[in-house]
Protein backbone atom coordinates (compact mmCIF):
# COMPACT_ATOMS: atom_id res chain seq x y z
CA UNK A 1 0.00 0.00 0.00
CA UNK A 2 1.39 3.20 -0.73
CA UNK A 3 1.12 6.62 1.16
CA UNK A 4 -1.32 8.69 -0.76
CA UNK A 5 -1.44 11.58 1.87
CA UNK A 6 -2.49 14.65 -0.59
CA UNK A 7 0.93 17.22 0.82
CA UNK A 8 4.00 17.50 2.54
CA UNK A 9 2.36 18.39 5.82
CA UNK A 10 0.04 14.89 5.59
CA UNK A 11 3.82 13.04 5.34
CA UNK A 12 4.76 14.49 8.76
CA UNK A 13 2.10 13.47 10.53
CA UNK A 14 2.81 9.99 12.93
CA UNK A 15 2.83 6.94 11.27
CA UNK A 16 0.41 5.01 13.07
CA UNK A 17 -2.25 7.81 11.60
CA UNK A 18 -0.41 7.67 8.33
CA UNK A 19 -0.91 3.60 8.23
CA UNK A 20 -4.69 4.24 9.15
CA UNK A 21 -5.55 6.63 6.82
CA UNK A 22 -3.38 4.64 4.47
CA UNK A 23 -5.73 1.06 5.22
CA UNK A 24 -8.65 3.38 4.99
CA UNK A 25 -8.28 5.11 1.65
CA UNK A 26 -6.49 2.17 0.09
CA UNK A 27 -6.99 -1.10 0.97
CA UNK A 28 -9.67 -3.49 -0.73
CA UNK A 29 -11.70 -6.18 0.96
CA UNK A 30 -11.39 -9.35 -0.58
CA UNK A 31 -12.31 -11.88 1.78
CA UNK A 32 -16.04 -13.32 1.63
CA UNK A 33 -16.19 -14.42 5.12
CA UNK A 34 -15.27 -11.24 6.47
CA UNK A 35 -18.03 -9.48 4.04
CA UNK A 36 -20.24 -12.58 5.34
CA UNK A 37 -19.86 -11.78 8.96
CA UNK A 38 -20.34 -8.05 8.52
CA UNK A 39 -23.92 -8.92 6.98
CA UNK A 40 -24.46 -11.11 10.16
CA UNK A 41 -23.14 -8.25 12.53
CA UNK A 42 -24.96 -5.31 10.96
CA UNK A 43 -28.52 -6.94 11.05
CA UNK A 44 -27.12 -8.43 14.39
CA UNK A 45 -26.33 -4.65 15.36
CA UNK A 46 -29.89 -3.62 14.60
CA UNK A 47 -31.73 -5.75 16.41
CA UNK A 48 -29.76 -5.29 19.35
CA UNK A 49 -30.83 -1.61 18.69
CA UNK A 50 -34.77 -2.90 18.25
CA UNK A 51 -34.08 -5.25 21.67
CA UNK A 52 -32.35 -2.55 23.34
CA UNK A 53 -35.88 0.06 22.38
CA UNK A 54 -38.05 -2.78 23.94
CA UNK A 55 -36.53 -3.63 27.14
CA UNK A 56 -34.80 -0.61 28.47
CA UNK A 57 -36.47 2.41 29.85
CA UNK A 58 -33.69 4.50 31.21
CA UNK A 59 -32.46 3.85 27.48
CA UNK A 60 -35.49 5.04 25.85
CA UNK A 61 -35.33 8.89 28.04
CA UNK A 62 -32.21 9.45 25.90
CA UNK A 63 -33.34 8.46 23.12
CA UNK A 64 -34.80 11.31 20.54
CA UNK A 65 -34.54 15.26 19.80
CA UNK A 66 -31.93 16.95 22.09
CA UNK A 67 -35.00 19.68 22.84
CA UNK A 68 -38.67 19.11 22.18
CA UNK A 69 -39.95 20.26 18.88
CA UNK A 70 -36.44 19.12 16.69
CA UNK A 71 -38.55 15.62 16.45
CA UNK A 72 -38.36 15.83 12.63
CA UNK A 73 -35.06 17.55 11.12
CA UNK A 74 -36.07 17.48 7.26
CA UNK A 75 -34.06 15.12 5.70
CA UNK A 76 -32.21 13.92 8.50
CA UNK A 77 -31.65 10.75 9.83
CA UNK A 78 -34.39 7.91 10.20
CA UNK A 79 -33.45 6.31 13.62
CA UNK A 80 -34.21 2.50 12.99
CA UNK A 81 -37.39 1.29 14.93
CA UNK A 82 -39.01 4.76 15.80
CA UNK A 83 -40.34 7.45 14.02
CA UNK A 84 -38.06 10.20 14.54
CA UNK A 85 -35.76 12.21 12.51
CA UNK A 86 -32.66 12.85 13.64
CA UNK A 87 -29.37 15.50 12.92
CA UNK A 88 -26.41 13.72 12.41
CA UNK A 89 -24.63 14.20 15.37
CA UNK A 90 -27.71 12.49 17.84
CA UNK A 91 -28.58 10.20 15.13
CA UNK A 92 -25.21 8.61 15.49
CA UNK A 93 -25.31 9.29 19.72
CA UNK A 94 -28.77 7.61 19.78
CA UNK A 95 -28.36 4.70 17.43
CA UNK A 96 -24.96 3.67 18.98
CA UNK A 97 -26.30 3.69 22.14
CA UNK A 98 -29.00 1.18 21.47
CA UNK A 99 -26.67 -1.22 19.46
CA UNK A 100 -24.60 -1.16 22.86
CA UNK A 101 -26.78 -0.47 25.66
CA UNK A 102 -27.60 -4.29 26.36
CA UNK A 103 -24.50 -5.13 26.00
CA UNK A 104 -25.85 -7.77 24.04
CA UNK A 105 -23.93 -6.73 20.65
CA UNK A 106 -20.68 -8.07 19.33
CA UNK A 107 -17.33 -8.58 20.99
CA UNK A 108 -13.28 -8.53 20.87
CA UNK A 109 -10.99 -9.68 22.85
CA UNK A 110 -7.11 -8.52 23.50
CA UNK A 111 -5.30 -7.26 26.08
CA UNK A 112 -8.40 -4.33 25.39
CA UNK A 113 -11.62 -5.81 25.12
CA UNK A 114 -14.71 -3.80 23.10
CA UNK A 115 -17.85 -4.26 20.51
CA UNK A 116 -16.79 -3.54 17.16
CA UNK A 117 -20.30 -3.00 15.88
CA UNK A 118 -20.09 -0.03 18.28
CA UNK A 119 -19.05 1.93 15.52
CA UNK A 120 -22.18 0.98 13.01
CA UNK A 121 -23.86 4.31 15.07
CA UNK A 122 -21.77 6.82 13.17
CA UNK A 123 -21.42 4.20 9.85
CA UNK A 124 -25.03 3.96 9.26
CA UNK A 125 -25.71 7.54 10.08
CA UNK A 126 -23.01 8.94 7.48
CA UNK A 127 -24.14 6.67 4.79
CA UNK A 128 -27.47 8.19 4.71
CA UNK A 129 -26.58 11.61 5.55
CA UNK A 130 -26.52 13.92 2.47
CA UNK A 131 -23.31 15.04 3.06
CA UNK A 132 -21.65 11.91 2.08
CA UNK A 133 -22.02 11.12 -1.85
CA UNK A 134 -25.19 7.99 -1.89
CA UNK A 135 -23.70 4.82 -0.43
CA UNK A 136 -24.84 1.22 -1.09
CA UNK A 137 -24.17 -1.84 1.20
CA UNK A 138 -21.18 -2.34 -0.52
CA UNK A 139 -19.40 0.97 0.97
CA UNK A 140 -21.32 0.19 4.73
CA UNK A 141 -20.07 -3.19 5.04
CA UNK A 142 -16.78 -1.96 3.78
CA UNK A 143 -16.35 0.88 6.19
CA UNK A 144 -17.33 -1.80 9.00
CA UNK A 145 -14.66 -4.47 7.96
CA UNK A 146 -12.33 -1.85 8.06
CA UNK A 147 -13.39 0.11 11.41
CA UNK A 148 -13.77 -3.26 12.90
CA UNK A 149 -10.41 -4.22 11.94
CA UNK A 150 -9.00 -1.05 13.08
CA UNK A 151 -10.23 -1.49 16.71
CA UNK A 152 -9.27 -4.83 17.05
CA UNK A 153 -5.75 -4.57 16.02
CA UNK A 154 -5.22 -2.11 18.76
CA UNK A 155 -6.76 -4.12 21.19
CA UNK A 156 -4.29 -6.91 20.68
CA UNK A 157 -1.59 -5.72 22.63
CA UNK A 158 -2.81 -2.15 23.79
CA UNK A 159 -4.49 -2.28 26.88
CA UNK A 160 -6.17 0.68 27.96
CA UNK A 161 -7.72 0.03 30.86
CA UNK A 162 -4.29 -0.42 32.19
CA UNK A 163 -3.99 3.55 31.74
CA UNK A 164 -8.12 3.93 33.42
CA UNK A 165 -9.24 4.76 29.88
CA UNK A 166 -12.38 3.33 28.32
CA UNK A 167 -12.06 0.99 25.51
CA UNK A 168 -14.27 3.48 23.30
CA UNK A 169 -11.35 5.52 22.69
CA UNK A 170 -10.93 3.16 20.20
CA UNK A 171 -14.57 3.36 18.56
CA UNK A 172 -14.09 7.19 18.40
CA UNK A 173 -10.73 6.53 16.93
CA UNK A 174 -12.15 3.80 13.84
CA UNK A 175 -15.30 5.06 13.61
CA UNK A 176 -13.37 9.03 12.56
CA UNK A 177 -11.68 7.67 10.22
CA UNK A 178 -14.14 5.32 7.89
CA UNK A 179 -16.52 8.40 8.25
CA UNK A 180 -14.07 10.59 6.47
CA UNK A 181 -13.66 7.96 3.68
CA UNK A 182 -17.59 8.00 3.43
CA UNK A 183 -17.64 11.88 3.55
CA UNK A 184 -15.18 12.08 0.43
CA UNK A 185 -12.91 13.98 2.76
CA UNK A 186 -9.19 14.27 1.35
CA UNK A 187 -6.67 12.19 3.19
CA UNK A 188 -5.15 15.69 4.61
CA UNK A 189 -8.70 16.04 5.88
CA UNK A 190 -9.20 12.83 7.85
CA UNK A 191 -5.39 12.72 9.31
CA UNK A 192 -6.57 16.08 10.84
CA UNK A 193 -9.56 14.44 11.80
CA UNK A 194 -8.03 11.66 13.35
CA UNK A 195 -6.04 13.51 15.41
CA UNK A 196 -8.23 15.70 16.74
CA UNK A 197 -9.52 12.02 17.64
CA UNK A 198 -6.82 10.93 19.53
CA UNK A 199 -6.23 14.60 21.71
CA UNK A 200 -9.95 14.73 22.54
CA UNK A 201 -10.10 14.06 26.13
CA UNK A 202 -11.59 10.40 26.57
CA UNK A 203 -13.62 9.12 29.45
CA UNK A 204 -12.44 7.15 31.87
CA UNK A 205 -12.96 3.31 32.55
CA UNK A 206 -14.55 3.99 36.08
CA UNK A 207 -18.23 4.09 34.89
CA UNK A 208 -17.42 -0.01 33.97
CA UNK A 209 -16.09 -0.97 37.42
CA UNK A 210 -17.61 -1.31 40.71
CA UNK A 211 -18.97 0.94 42.57
CA UNK A 212 -19.37 3.13 39.83
CA UNK A 213 -20.83 0.37 37.23
CA UNK A 214 -23.67 2.53 35.50
CA UNK A 215 -25.80 3.13 32.60
CA UNK A 216 -22.78 5.38 31.38
CA UNK A 217 -21.30 2.18 30.23
CA UNK A 218 -24.07 1.74 27.70
CA UNK A 219 -23.99 5.46 25.76
CA UNK A 220 -20.23 5.13 25.96
CA UNK A 221 -20.09 3.86 22.31
CA UNK A 222 -22.89 6.53 21.34
CA UNK A 223 -20.98 9.24 22.34
CA UNK A 224 -17.97 7.98 20.31
CA UNK A 225 -19.79 7.67 17.54
CA UNK A 226 -21.25 10.94 17.55
CA UNK A 227 -17.66 12.79 18.32
CA UNK A 228 -16.31 10.86 15.67
CA UNK A 229 -19.01 12.21 13.48
CA UNK A 230 -18.47 16.29 14.90
CA UNK A 231 -14.85 15.66 15.08
CA UNK A 232 -14.72 14.19 10.75
CA UNK A 233 -17.28 17.47 10.07
CA UNK A 234 -14.50 20.08 11.88
CA UNK A 235 -11.92 18.88 9.61
CA UNK A 236 -14.16 18.84 6.43
CA UNK A 237 -14.76 22.54 7.39
CA UNK A 238 -11.11 23.06 7.20
CA UNK A 239 -10.14 22.67 10.61
CA UNK A 240 -6.02 21.74 10.74
CA UNK A 241 -4.60 18.70 12.53
CA UNK A 242 -1.85 18.22 15.28
CA UNK A 243 0.69 15.75 13.60
CA UNK A 244 2.54 14.98 16.43
CA UNK A 245 -0.43 14.26 18.23
CA UNK A 246 0.79 10.88 19.85
CA UNK A 247 4.17 11.31 19.98
CA UNK A 248 5.02 15.13 21.07
CA UNK A 249 7.58 14.11 23.76
CA UNK A 250 5.93 16.63 26.43
CA UNK A 251 2.10 17.22 25.52
CA UNK A 252 1.45 13.86 23.05
CA UNK A 253 -1.10 10.88 24.12
CA UNK A 254 1.74 8.51 24.94
CA UNK A 255 3.69 10.95 27.31
CA UNK A 256 0.58 12.22 28.61
CA UNK A 257 -2.40 9.79 28.91
CA UNK A 258 0.00 6.40 27.95
CA UNK A 259 2.40 6.41 30.37
CA UNK A 260 5.12 6.70 27.73
CA UNK A 261 4.42 3.75 26.06
CA UNK A 262 3.60 3.68 22.86
CA UNK A 263 1.20 1.63 20.49
CA UNK A 264 2.00 -2.11 19.55
CA UNK A 265 0.22 -3.10 16.42
CA UNK A 266 1.24 -6.87 15.62
CA UNK A 267 -1.01 -7.63 12.59
CA UNK A 268 -1.23 -5.71 9.92
CA UNK A 269 -4.44 -3.82 9.11
CA UNK A 270 -6.63 -6.49 7.04
CA UNK A 271 -10.18 -8.21 7.62
CA UNK A 272 -8.72 -10.30 10.54
CA UNK A 273 -11.37 -8.53 13.01
CA UNK A 274 -14.52 -9.18 10.91
CA UNK A 275 -13.11 -12.55 10.25
CA UNK A 276 -12.93 -13.63 13.69
CA UNK A 277 -15.32 -11.27 15.28
CA UNK A 278 -17.29 -13.14 18.52
CA UNK A 279 -20.91 -12.65 18.29
CA UNK A 280 -23.34 -12.78 21.70
CA UNK A 281 -25.99 -15.10 21.09
CA UNK A 282 -27.01 -14.90 24.40
CA UNK A 283 -26.61 -11.87 26.57
CA UNK A 284 -24.03 -12.40 29.27
CA UNK A 285 -20.45 -9.66 29.57
CA UNK A 286 -18.00 -11.48 26.73
CA UNK A 287 -15.34 -13.50 29.54
CA UNK A 288 -18.93 -14.64 30.98
CA UNK A 289 -20.41 -16.02 28.00
CA UNK A 290 -18.66 -19.66 28.21
CA UNK A 291 -19.57 -19.50 31.92
CA UNK A 292 -23.41 -19.23 31.74
CA UNK A 293 -23.74 -22.51 29.31
CA UNK A 294 -21.56 -23.93 31.38
CA UNK A 295 -23.59 -23.70 34.98
CA UNK A 296 -26.73 -24.26 32.68
CA UNK A 297 -25.35 -27.38 31.83
CA UNK A 298 -24.42 -28.59 35.48
CA UNK A 299 -27.71 -27.12 36.76
CA UNK A 300 -29.62 -29.56 34.22
CA UNK A 301 -27.59 -32.13 35.46
CA UNK A 302 -28.54 -31.62 39.12
CA UNK A 303 -32.22 -31.52 38.24
CA UNK A 304 -31.99 -34.89 36.82
CA UNK A 305 -30.13 -36.17 39.83
CA UNK A 306 -32.97 -34.25 41.98
CA UNK A 307 -30.07 -32.37 43.57
CA UNK A 308 -31.57 -28.52 44.86
CA UNK A 309 -29.92 -25.22 44.81
CA UNK A 310 -30.25 -25.31 48.78
CA UNK A 311 -27.81 -27.94 48.60
CA UNK A 312 -24.73 -26.39 47.35
CA UNK A 313 -21.58 -25.71 50.05
CA UNK A 314 -19.28 -23.61 47.15
CA UNK A 315 -19.03 -23.05 43.28
CA UNK A 316 -15.47 -22.27 41.82
CA UNK A 317 -15.41 -20.56 38.28
CA UNK A 318 -11.73 -20.96 36.63
CA UNK A 319 -12.01 -18.14 34.50
CA UNK A 320 -9.11 -15.97 32.07
CA UNK A 321 -7.96 -13.08 33.78
CA UNK A 322 -10.24 -10.33 31.49
CA UNK A 323 -13.02 -12.16 33.85
CA UNK A 324 -11.15 -11.51 36.96
CA UNK A 325 -10.55 -7.72 35.96
CA UNK A 326 -14.19 -7.37 34.48
CA UNK A 327 -16.84 -9.30 36.14
CA UNK A 328 -15.66 -10.22 39.46
CA UNK A 329 -18.17 -9.34 42.06
CA UNK A 330 -18.67 -11.38 44.77
CA UNK A 331 -20.69 -9.14 47.24
CA UNK A 332 -20.72 -6.12 45.92
CA UNK A 333 -24.69 -4.64 46.22
CA UNK A 334 -25.75 -4.60 42.36
CA UNK A 335 -27.42 -1.61 42.20
CA UNK A 336 -28.36 -1.31 38.32
CA UNK A 337 -28.80 -3.84 34.96
CA UNK A 338 -25.16 -2.30 33.83
CA UNK A 339 -24.07 -3.60 37.35
CA UNK A 340 -25.70 -7.01 36.94
CA UNK A 341 -24.55 -7.50 33.18
CA UNK A 342 -21.00 -7.40 34.92
CA UNK A 343 -21.31 -9.47 37.33
CA UNK A 344 -20.37 -13.76 36.76
CA UNK A 345 -21.55 -14.18 40.81
CA UNK A 346 -24.92 -12.87 38.87
CA UNK A 347 -25.44 -14.40 36.01
CA UNK A 348 -23.82 -17.87 36.93
CA UNK A 349 -26.03 -17.82 40.24
CA UNK A 350 -29.14 -16.91 38.34
CA UNK A 351 -28.48 -19.62 35.26
CA UNK A 352 -27.95 -22.46 38.05
CA UNK A 353 -31.21 -21.75 40.31
CA UNK A 354 -33.28 -21.11 36.72
CA UNK A 355 -31.93 -24.25 35.15
CA UNK A 356 -31.65 -21.97 31.68
CA UNK A 357 -29.94 -19.23 29.93
CA UNK A 358 -30.18 -15.86 31.44
CA UNK A 359 -31.58 -13.28 29.47
CA UNK A 360 -31.86 -9.39 29.19
CA UNK A 361 -34.52 -8.82 31.08
CA UNK A 362 -33.11 -10.99 34.17
CA UNK A 363 -30.65 -7.98 34.67
CA UNK A 364 -33.12 -4.85 34.72
CA UNK A 365 -34.30 -3.51 38.11
CA UNK A 366 -37.60 -4.90 37.45
CA UNK A 367 -36.51 -8.34 37.17
CA UNK A 368 -37.88 -11.18 40.26
CA UNK A 369 -33.96 -12.16 39.87
CA UNK A 370 -33.20 -9.03 40.85
CA UNK A 371 -34.85 -9.12 43.72
CA UNK A 372 -34.35 -12.84 44.57
CA UNK A 373 -32.80 -14.14 48.08
CA UNK A 374 -31.27 -17.04 46.70
CA UNK A 375 -29.34 -15.51 43.72
CA UNK A 376 -27.93 -13.15 46.66
CA UNK A 377 -27.15 -16.70 48.89
CA UNK A 378 -25.65 -18.16 45.85
CA UNK A 379 -24.01 -15.57 44.86
CA UNK A 380 -21.82 -15.33 48.12
CA UNK A 381 -20.86 -18.88 47.58
CA UNK A 382 -19.59 -18.48 44.24
CA UNK A 383 -15.61 -18.21 44.07
CA UNK A 384 -13.49 -16.88 41.08
CA UNK A 385 -9.88 -17.86 40.49
CA UNK A 386 -7.89 -17.23 37.48
CA UNK A 387 -6.53 -20.38 35.44
CA UNK A 388 -3.26 -19.38 33.86
CA UNK A 389 -3.63 -21.60 31.31
CA UNK A 390 -7.29 -20.19 30.25
CA UNK A 391 -5.31 -16.52 30.22
CA UNK A 392 -2.40 -17.95 28.12
CA UNK A 393 -4.96 -19.35 25.78
CA UNK A 394 -6.99 -16.44 25.59
CA UNK A 395 -4.45 -14.61 24.12
CA UNK A 396 -2.73 -17.47 22.06
CA UNK A 397 -3.36 -15.94 18.09
CA UNK A 398 -3.50 -19.81 17.43
CA UNK A 399 -6.11 -20.86 20.27
CA UNK A 400 -8.24 -17.40 21.34
CA UNK A 401 -10.34 -19.52 23.82
CA UNK A 402 -12.50 -17.54 26.28
CA UNK A 403 -12.58 -20.38 28.86
CA UNK A 404 -14.80 -21.16 31.91
CA UNK A 405 -15.12 -24.13 34.13
CA UNK A 406 -18.19 -24.11 36.69
CA UNK A 407 -17.52 -26.85 39.65
CA UNK A 408 -20.22 -27.44 42.08
CA UNK A 409 -19.78 -28.99 45.62
CA UNK A 410 -22.38 -29.94 47.36
CA UNK A 411 -22.91 -29.68 51.39
CA UNK A 412 -22.28 -33.28 51.78
CA UNK A 413 -18.87 -32.59 50.11
CA UNK A 414 -19.82 -34.45 47.14
CA UNK A 415 -18.14 -32.34 44.02
CA UNK A 416 -20.59 -32.73 40.78
CA UNK A 417 -18.56 -33.45 37.31
CA UNK A 418 -16.68 -29.91 36.39
CA UNK A 419 -18.55 -28.33 33.45
CA UNK A 420 -16.14 -26.97 30.68
CA UNK A 421 -16.85 -24.48 27.68
CA UNK A 422 -13.84 -23.04 25.81
CA UNK A 423 -15.43 -21.35 23.45
CA UNK A 424 -18.86 -19.90 23.85
CA UNK A 425 -21.86 -20.11 21.25
CA UNK A 426 -20.98 -16.57 19.06
CA UNK A 427 -17.61 -17.58 18.90
CA UNK A 428 -16.22 -17.74 15.31
CA UNK A 429 -14.84 -21.62 16.21
CA UNK A 430 -18.57 -22.76 16.47
CA UNK A 431 -19.96 -24.23 13.77
CA UNK A 432 -23.56 -23.12 14.71
CA UNK A 433 -22.47 -19.18 15.42
CA UNK A 434 -23.95 -17.69 12.18
CA UNK A 435 -26.98 -19.34 11.72
CA UNK A 436 -27.43 -19.07 15.61
CA UNK A 437 -26.95 -15.05 15.39
CA UNK A 438 -29.50 -14.71 12.28
CA UNK A 439 -32.08 -16.47 14.72
CA UNK A 440 -31.43 -13.84 17.22
CA UNK A 441 -31.76 -11.03 14.66
CA UNK A 442 -35.04 -12.14 13.18
CA UNK A 443 -36.32 -12.63 17.04
CA UNK A 444 -34.65 -9.17 17.81
CA UNK A 445 -36.57 -7.49 14.59
CA UNK A 446 -39.96 -8.48 15.77
CA UNK A 447 -40.09 -7.17 18.51
CA UNK A 448 -40.56 -3.92 16.86
CA UNK A 449 -41.59 -4.88 12.91
CA UNK A 450 -44.32 -6.96 11.46
CA UNK A 451 -43.18 -10.53 10.73
CA UNK A 452 -43.40 -10.39 7.02
CA UNK A 453 -41.36 -7.11 6.76
CA UNK A 454 -38.47 -9.52 9.42
CA UNK A 455 -38.97 -11.95 6.34
CA UNK A 456 -37.99 -8.92 4.03
CA UNK A 457 -34.98 -8.10 5.51
CA UNK A 458 -33.74 -11.84 6.00
CA UNK A 459 -34.32 -12.77 2.63
CA UNK A 460 -32.53 -9.08 1.08
CA UNK A 461 -29.47 -9.52 3.20
CA UNK A 462 -29.58 -13.25 1.45
CA UNK A 463 -30.25 -11.85 -1.82
CA UNK A 464 -26.75 -11.48 -4.58
CA UNK A 465 -27.72 -8.16 -5.45
CA UNK A 466 -27.68 -7.19 -1.32
CA UNK A 467 -24.39 -5.43 -2.16
CA UNK A 468 -25.55 -2.92 -4.57
CA UNK A 469 -28.74 -1.97 -2.34
CA UNK A 470 -29.15 1.79 -1.61
CA UNK A 471 -28.61 2.21 2.14
CA UNK A 472 -31.55 4.60 2.20
CA UNK A 473 -34.08 1.69 0.82
CA UNK A 474 -31.99 -0.80 3.34
CA UNK A 475 -32.58 1.73 6.51
CA UNK A 476 -36.34 2.58 5.32
CA UNK A 477 -37.16 -0.86 6.05
CA UNK A 478 -36.02 -0.65 9.76
CA UNK A 479 -38.77 1.78 10.29
CA UNK A 480 -42.16 0.84 11.98
C1 LIG B 1 -16.23 -6.46 25.96
C2 LIG B 1 -16.92 -6.61 27.22
C3 LIG B 1 -18.28 -7.23 27.08
O1 LIG B 1 -18.35 -8.35 26.62
O2 LIG B 1 -19.28 -6.65 27.42
C4 LIG B 1 -16.88 -5.52 28.25
O3 LIG B 1 -17.40 -6.07 29.40
C5 LIG B 1 -15.47 -5.14 28.49
C6 LIG B 1 -15.26 -4.12 29.55
O4 LIG B 1 -15.95 -4.08 30.56
O5 LIG B 1 -14.38 -3.36 29.34
C7 LIG B 1 -17.71 -4.27 27.96
O6 LIG B 1 -18.58 -3.90 28.75
O7 LIG B 1 -17.51 -3.60 26.97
Amino acid sequence: MAIKVDTDQGRNYDSILLDIINYVYGYKIQSPTAFRNAKAALLDALGCAFESLQESKELCCMIGPVWAGADIAPDGFKLPGTGYQLDPLKGAFDLGSMIRYLDHNDAFPGAEWGHPSDNIGAILVIAISDMAPPSTLETVLTAMIKAYEIQGCFQIKNAFNKVGLDHTILVKIASTAVVCWMLGLTTDQALSALSHAWMDGHPLRVYRQSPNAGPRKGWAAGDACMRAVHIAFLAGAGQPGAPTVLTQPKWGFYNSLFRGQTFDLPRPFGSWTMENIIFKVHTAEGHGMSAVEAAVATSNKMQRRGIVIEDISHVRIRTQEAGMIIINKPLETLSNAADRDHCMQYMVAVCLIKGAMIETADYQNDSPWANDERVETLRAKIEMVEDPQYTADYHDPLVRSCANAVLVTLKDGTELPEAVVDYPLGHPKRNETVSAVRGKARRNLSLKLPQERVGLIMDTSEDSSFLQMPVTDFVDMFIP
